[in-house]
């Protein structure tokens, strides 16, 4: 690799600062720490208080939550949480997703590169995981956030956490930011290899689901209904698919204003109620397992399905730390690193 070799010993009247290495930082959403009322509460406060994610003025929006959805939501979603935590590792999927993929990363990106993880909400956080890549000498730092549609909700605002450590520092390290990957045909072609190992024998229809948004923010203008759009064409195109086979839809609302439709939840209630018996769903918007695809998709439309005449809802596996997602990141960070390293 071509890097400067880290400042060990500065002149006399200089601080010693590392520099010359470079970072790689993967961001995914957060979780709770642990399976308490309390960890979800304090998860959900700092979450449902970022005004990317919910934009109404403070003044209106703080009492509303503060004084209702945190004193009801977190045992409803502690309870959630409760049928999918991860017993082995005592932690929450998505945590455990996120850190392999970033331990399997390390190992078959180039030595000397420094690459990390962090929670956009909860723990680690962004701002920690920059000081100590800043400590290890990192001067330029590519930021990924892990979900192939942007979207302000997540990729916007993760970008933004870093931004606002940067604005802090001494030594403002160079940021690069991996752009949208929602229709790299690697990424493409590692969704199809799922389909082609997960949907099972006879399924009568699969749908792809995307976590939902407000319509408002569609017409301001963030692009993700497009790129949701986007890979869910490509994948049907490589599967031989048509959209009555695999429709799209928009699952996980949120509130009460009207989000992408249709929903989830409505394909499935429909589904049934024409008679289908096997059916799969697909969550090509989430590159890791998480509440929103094993609770509530694999649970709980499973049993929504059932009650409305279905026998089997399969849900598909995410992509998680598989070698195909782990080769479909390590290209788009090598083509991200460009003049970074050699
Ligand atoms: C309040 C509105 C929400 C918007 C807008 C939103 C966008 C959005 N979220 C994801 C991915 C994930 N969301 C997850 C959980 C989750 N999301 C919301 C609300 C909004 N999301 C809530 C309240 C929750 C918490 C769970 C609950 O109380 O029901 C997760 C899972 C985290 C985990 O630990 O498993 C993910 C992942 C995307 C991709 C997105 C917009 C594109
Ligand atoms: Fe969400
Ligand atoms: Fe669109």
């Amino acid at each position: 690799m071509d890097m400067v070799t880290p400042l060990t010993a500065a002149p006399h009247d200089h601080p010693n600062v590392a520099y010359g290495r470079v970072g790689v930082l993967l961001i995914n959403l957060g979780t709770p720490e642990a399976l308490t009322d309390q960890s979800v509460r304090s998860y959900l406060a700092e979450f449902l208080s970022d005004r990317r994610v919910v934009d109404y003025p403070a003044i209106l929006w703080q009492p509303v939550l503060r004084g209702i959805i945190l004193n009801t939501r977190p045992k409803k979603t502690r309870a959630a949480y409760g049928k999918i935590w991860d017993q082995e590792t005592d932690e929450s999927p998505l945590r455990r997703h996120t850190r392999e993929q970033a331990e399997k990363l390390r190992a078959v990106l180039p030595d000397g590169l420094v690459v990390d993880w962090a929670m956009r909400y909860g723990v680690p956080g962004i701002a920690g995981r920059l000081d100590g890549m800043a400590e290890e000498g990192c001067d330029r730092i590519l930021l990924v956030p892990l979900y192939p549609q942007y979207s302000a909700t997540t990729t916007g605002t993760a970008n933004d956490a870093a931004y606002l450590w940067a604005m802090k520092q001494a030594w403002q390290p160079a940021l690069r930011t991996m752009p949208a990957f929602h229709d790299d045909p690697g990424l493409i072609e590692a969704l199809v290899g799922t389909c082609r190992e997960h949907i099972p024998e006879g399924c009568e229809r699969i749908i792809l689901s995307f976590h939902g948004l407000p319509q408002r923010y569609f017409r301001a203008g963030d692009p993700y209904h497009c790129h949701c759009q986007k890979t869910a064409r490509l994948l049907r195109e490589a599967m031989g698919w048509d959209d009555q086979f695999a429709p799209t839809a928009f699952q996980s609302k949120f509130g009460p204003e009207k989000w992408l439709e249709p929903s989830t939840e409505s394909l499935v209630k429909a589904a049934g109620e024409e008679g289908l018996k096997k059916i799969a769903v697909i969550t090509p918007g989430f590159v890791s397992d998480c509440i929103e695809t094993l609770e509530e998709v694999g649970i709980g439309l499973a049993e929504t399905f059932t009650e409305h005449g279905g026998e089997e809802l399969a849900a598909i596996p995410c992509l998680n730390a598989s070698d195909d997602f782990i080769e479909v990141m390590r290209k788009l960070i090598l083509r991200e690193l460009s003049g970074w390293i050699s």
